[in-house]
Formats: structure tokens, C-alpha cells, sequence
């Protein structure tokens, strides 16, 4: 297979190099937005800047300048950008009267845009910027470091065709990486954006130091509040039991790579976020998709008292310690997820 990966941040790259090392040895061509860190990969065959010491393969052909140059002879396009980024790609290629699947990496929201006026989720981005394109999209539990390791790991491939999931099972699919077909892209890409938000609030948790027991409180009602959300928006609630609902809040929240859990742990210590970000050099998508997320939930009637707490942290309205009596002082209620 000719694959086409778009985004050279650290998860594109791990998956350029998952791809590149399948024994079907595929062709993998890696677009790299900055000029001078791509010819920096084409001579070191690492990216310094992301997954330093990792080596890339050498059927990884790195490309910059024009999207077409890269999606050319492409049989399967996967976007590796963050959220942001997303419409921006989903419309060039649209344009470009692409013909074959394209795939997104990314695990958030987009912030309400002036002509959406409500954040939305990557496929109906695709539907609203790009809708003659077949798409999925890949998520699970993955940290780019381990997967670039060859580090064993399991993924959901969801679309709601088929022949896509089958794409991506037949591109990474092998001894180190499992990928599961799943056909509930509305429950996967609420798993993946929702447990960004709550490893936000696991990181506070421990960074506050409120113990072990606070932190699987706050997962396991973090969870209900994913599955509420997501199945009022039209998701399966088996989808959120799986790798990229359950999954993914549990390496997110507690795993010591997570970008959005150490944004978390530095708000608990009282940084700035501003400066926490500054210095991330990562995407950490949470903070982006908190408050579409309330909106959103807020619209449909769903309640989100966690994502609720993040927001008002994130906007400067509560402290860390104070969101931990906001939600702790909250009425009793019924455990069910409803
Ligand atoms: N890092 C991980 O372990 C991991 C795993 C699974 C999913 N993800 C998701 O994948 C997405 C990307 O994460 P990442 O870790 O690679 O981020 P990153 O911060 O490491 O890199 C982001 C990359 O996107 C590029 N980019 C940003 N805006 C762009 C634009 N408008 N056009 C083109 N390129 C643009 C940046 O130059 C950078 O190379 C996020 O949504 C993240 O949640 C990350
Ligand atoms: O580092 P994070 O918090 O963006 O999480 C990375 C991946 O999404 C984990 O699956």
C-alpha cells in the first residue's frame, strides 16, 4: 500500500514509522509542513524535534511544499495534524478532487467556528468541509513514543465503510500493533477528545496529592460523563468500554507521557497556563476542547461537572483547590451512567 501520512508532530511521525516497519513493507510518504525540518529528517532520518533517537525507515519518504506532491500516488491518506488543522487540510484535499480515503489521527473538538456556532467533532468537519471524502479515523490508547518503540499496542479503526477499516487494518495491523474494526465514529471521536479533558482534571487530582482513591473516583465518573455525552450525541455506549473510550482515559489520565495530564499536574502547582503551554511544545488538545465540549453538552442537556471544573480552571474563574471542593460539594446522586 502507497500510504500518505500529513503532519510530521510526534504521533505522525510514530505512525509513519509504524506503517514504514509493517512486514507489507509500505511505500510511506511523510509530509513535514516546516522546510527546514524536513530536510533536517531527510539527513539524520530522525525528528529531533519530536521522537528524538527514533529512527525513521527508509521507505519513509519525506516530503514539504505542496499536499499533492505528497498525496500523489497515495492509496490511503492519513492526517496526523491536530484539530486545528484539521478543516483547513479537509478542504484542500476536497479540492483537490481526491479519490481515495483519508484518515484523521487527531482527538478533540473544533472550537465553534463563526459559521458553525458549536464545536464540532472531526467527521462532521468532514462532512460540512469535505463531503465527497470516504474517511475514518484512527484512535486508541498510544503514546507516539511507545508505538515508535514497537512497544505493543491496540487501536480502533472506525468508519462507517468497511473497506476503510479493512485499510487500516491491513496497514498497521501486525506483531506489535492490533487494530479493531469499529463502525461508531461519533463514540470513538468522543472517547478520544472527552478523555484529553479528564486527564486535565486526573493530573490536578494528583497533582493536589488527593490520593489514589480520588483519582479512580475521578475516572470512573469521568467515564460516566464521556458515555453520557457521547450517547446523546448518537454514539454506542459498548464503544466507550472499549480501547478508545475506557482505554485511552485510563493511559491518558494516569500514564506519565500524557501531554493533557501534565498541563493538569502544572495547573495543581499554580503555573500560568500560558506558560505551561509555552513550554509544552506539544498539542495538549484538552485545553482547546473543554469549553466545546460544555457548550455543546450544555446544549443537548447533557451534565458535565468535570469538564465544567476544567473549564472555569482553564479560564481563570476557580483555583485547583477550590474545583476540588466545587465537586466534592455537589449533591449526592444515582451511580447510573444516566
Ligand atoms: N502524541 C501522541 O502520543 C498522540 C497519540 C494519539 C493521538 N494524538 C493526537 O494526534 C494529534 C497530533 O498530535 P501530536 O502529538 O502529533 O502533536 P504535536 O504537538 O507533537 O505536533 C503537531 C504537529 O502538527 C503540525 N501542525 C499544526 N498545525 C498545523 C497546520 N495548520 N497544518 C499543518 N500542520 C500543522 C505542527 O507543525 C506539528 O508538527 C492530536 O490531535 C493528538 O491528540 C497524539
Ligand atoms: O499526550 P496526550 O495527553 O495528548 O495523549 C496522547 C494519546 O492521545 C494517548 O492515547
Amino acid at each position: 500500500m502507497s500510504i500518505a501520512i500529513l503532519g510530521a508532530g510526534a504521533w505522525g511521525t510514530a505512525v509513519a514509522i509504524a506503517a514504514a516497519r509493517h512486514p507489507a513493507q509500505h511505500q510511506v510518504t511523510l509530509w513535514v509542513r516546516d522546510a527546514t525540518q524536513a530536510q533536517h529528517m531527510r539527513t539524520h532520518r530522525s525528528n529531533q524535534r519530536y521522537l528524538d533517537g527514533v529512527l525513521l525507515p527508509q521507505n519513509v519518504h519525506i516530503v514539504d511544499g505542496a499536499l499533492s506532491d505528497a498525496v500523489g500516488n497515495a492509496d490511503l491518506v492519513i492526517l496526523g495534524t491536530p484539530v486545528a488543522a484539521l478543516r483547513p487540510m479537509l478542504t484542500t484535499l476536497d479540492k483537490m478532487g481526491l479519490q481515495v480515503p483519508v484518515v484523521w489521527l487527531c482527538k478533540g473538538i473544533e472550537p465553534a467556528q463563526a459559521s458553525t456556532a458549536i464545536g464540532l467533532l472531526p467527521h462532521e468537519v468532514q462532512r460540512q468541509a469535505a463531503p465527497n471524502i470516504v474517511s475514518g479515523v484512527l484512535s486508541g490508547p498510544s503514546f507516539a513514543l511507545e508505538v515508535a518503540q514497537n512497544l505493543p499496542t491496540a487501536l480502533v479503526a472506525a468508519s462507517e465503510h468497511q473497506h476503510v477499516q479493512d485499510m487500516l487494518i491491513g496497514a498497521f495491523h501486525g506483531k506489535h500493533i492490533r487494530v479493531y474494526g469499529n463502525n461508531d465514529m461519533i463514540g470513538v471521536e468522543v472517547g478520544g477528545a472527552i478523555k484529553n479533558v479528564l486527564a486535565i482534571a486526573t493530573g490536578i487530582c494528583d497533582g493536589l496529592q488527593l490520593g489514589l482513591n480520588a483519582r479512580a473516583a475521578l475516572i470512573t465518573r469521568g467515564l460516566a460523563e464521556m458515555s453520557r455525552f457521547g450517547v446523546a450525541l448518537g454514539g454506542q455506549a459498548s464503544t466507550f468500554m472499549g480501547l478508545s473510550g475506557v482505554g485511552d482515559l485510563v493511559l491518558t489520565a494516569t500514564g506519565g507521557l500524557s501531554r493533557n495530564r501534565k498541563v493538569g499536574l502544572l495547573l495543581a502547582e499554580g503555573h500560568p497556563l500560558g506558560d505551561i503551554l509555552a513550554k509544552l511544545g506539544h498539542v495538549a488538545e484538552g485545553v482547546y476542547c473543554a469549553r466545546s465540549v460544555e457548550q455543546r453538552a450544555q446544549q443537548i442537556g447533557v451534565e458535565m461537572p468535570i469538564t465544567s471544573a476544567v473549564v472555569r480552571l482553564l479560564e481563570g474563574r476557580t483555583s485547583a483547590q477550590e474545583l476540588v471542593l466545587q465537586l466534592l460539594e455537589r449533591d449526592p446522586g444515582s451511580e447510573s451512567l444516566r
